[in-house]
């Protein structure tokens, strides 16, 4: 029998054959079905995004405005969803809240029939478009306020951001916020894309893939991280701090929250779209002294572990962006979450198409013929 090369983290190694999307990490390039994502950030809009990275191809105007209106009444959530989270405690992580609620839709969809299309058509719009008012609701009734209705005259950002702070938002802010789930949406094969991946293998519901997908992204060293860089550069405070503080962490080995990353090592196309889009931000709407201490932190890692490939990724610049908007801290990953589905749900459907369970093998590395030694003898 032969024995394989332990690759920690699945380094280098191919998980799967797809055409979702492309990264070239040495020239920083990334593109949904061979369309660069700087092109799709410009021209595009998230649902187009989410169609195409569904579907293969870019919609016909008659397919877009029959996607966008099928998700747009589809938003409103069930009372029983909805009672449901009125019971979890205020206090917990929103990411847990949209996990357990995601789950929760498998309930009242429980048949599963993978080989339909209208099946997977209808769990497609249904997750698109309830994502968002579960964040929304869980924010609003966290505060003790009743969850806002979706308002059907708004497109699918305006509309989010409408039922989390009960205002209709500015259209600048409402496009910004559109764009940033476009720069969300996919990945390859990041750990959740991968985690969403295996759960589609066993031929389960897409609820639990993209529950499973939720429980994944929130960690602090994937989609988690833009919460913590806002806690990093309130901690850092000034400008003139960074370099201390920089110091500090090298020494102890500490990790730079928003930098780094497996693929790229160069900045992340995404962290220079989010940068002009937080400029853009800051002009209208006034700046943020915590830009400055961002763009003198990328500075300082980039002299220290630029040769290392370390730079700015795509969690660093988002939560400066959210900030402005008004969207709290621990809302930050719950909204990457509303933008990845898009491409959680790609990579369902590709899964399923061709399917073949996950089940790799490890390097056992523990003992053989241990004897079984009674309670009374250890
Ligand atoms: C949406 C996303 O998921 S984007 C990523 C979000 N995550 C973060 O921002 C958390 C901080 N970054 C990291 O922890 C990592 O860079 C990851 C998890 C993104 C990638 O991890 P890996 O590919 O396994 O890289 P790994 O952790 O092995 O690091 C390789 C080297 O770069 C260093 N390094 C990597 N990231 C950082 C960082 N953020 N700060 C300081 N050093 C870093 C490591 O210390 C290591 O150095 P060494 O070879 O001298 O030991
Ligand atoms: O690709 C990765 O490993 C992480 C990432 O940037 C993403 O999921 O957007």
């Amino acid at each position: 029998m032969s024995v394989c090369e332990f690759k920690p983290g699945l380094e280098g190694i191919p998980a799967a054959q797809s055409s979702i999307s492309f990264v070239n990490g040495q020239e920083g390039i990334l593109e949904y079905r061979g369309i660069r994502i700087e092109d799709l950030a410009e021209n595009s809009t998230f649902l187009e995004t989410a169609y195409l990275l569904i579907w293969g191809k870019l919609p016909t105007k008659d397919e877009l405005i029959e996607f966008e209106h099928e998700v747009r009444y589809h938003r409103r959530i069930k009372y029983r969803i909805r009672d449901m989270m009125k019971s979890f405690p205020e206090s917990g992580h929103p990411m847990d809240a949209l996990q357990a609620s995601a789950a929760a839709l498998g309930l009242f969809y429980s048949r599963r029939d993978l080989d339909n299309p209208v099946y997977i058509r209808d769990a497609v719009v249904r997750l698109l478009a309830t994502i968002p008012t579960m964040v929304a609701a869980f924010q609003l009734m966290r505060k003790g306020n009743d969850p806002v209705r979706p308002r059907d005259d708004l497109d699918y950002s305006a509309n989010f951001l409408y039922m989390l702070s009960e205002r209709e938002p500015d259209p600048l802010m409402a496009r910004i916020f559109d764009v940033c789930l476009t720069l969300h949406a996919e990945h390859t094969m990041n750990a959740s894309t991968f985690s969403a991946r295996v759960t589609a293998s066993t031929l389960t519901d897409p609820y639990a893939v993209v529950a499973s997908a939720v429980g994944t992204l929130g960690g602090p060293l994937h989609g988690g991280a833009n919460e913590e860089v806002i806690g990093m550069l309130e901690e850092i405070g000034s400008v003139e701090n960074v370099r201390p503080y920089l110091e500090d962490r090298l020494q102890r080995k500490a990790k730079i929250m928003g930098f780094g990353h497996r693929v790229y090592k160069v900045k992340d196309p995404r962290a220079t779209i989010l940068q002009k889009l937080a400029e853009q931000l800051f002009e209208k709407f006034g700046y943020d002294k915590y830009y400055d201490i961002a763009v003198e932190l990328e500075h300082a890692i980039a002299e220290k572990l630029g040769q290392k490939g370390i730079y700015p990724n795509v969690d660093f610049y988002s939560g400066l962006v959210y900030r402005k908007m008004g969207i709290p801290t621990d809302l930050f990953t719950p909204v990457f979450a509303i933008a990845r589905v898009a491409g959680w749900l790609a990579h369902w459907k590709e899964q399923i198409a061709e399917n073949r369970i996950f089940r790799p093998t490890q390097v056992y590395t523990g003992h053989h013929d241990v004897s079984y030694t009674p309670v009374e003898q250890r």
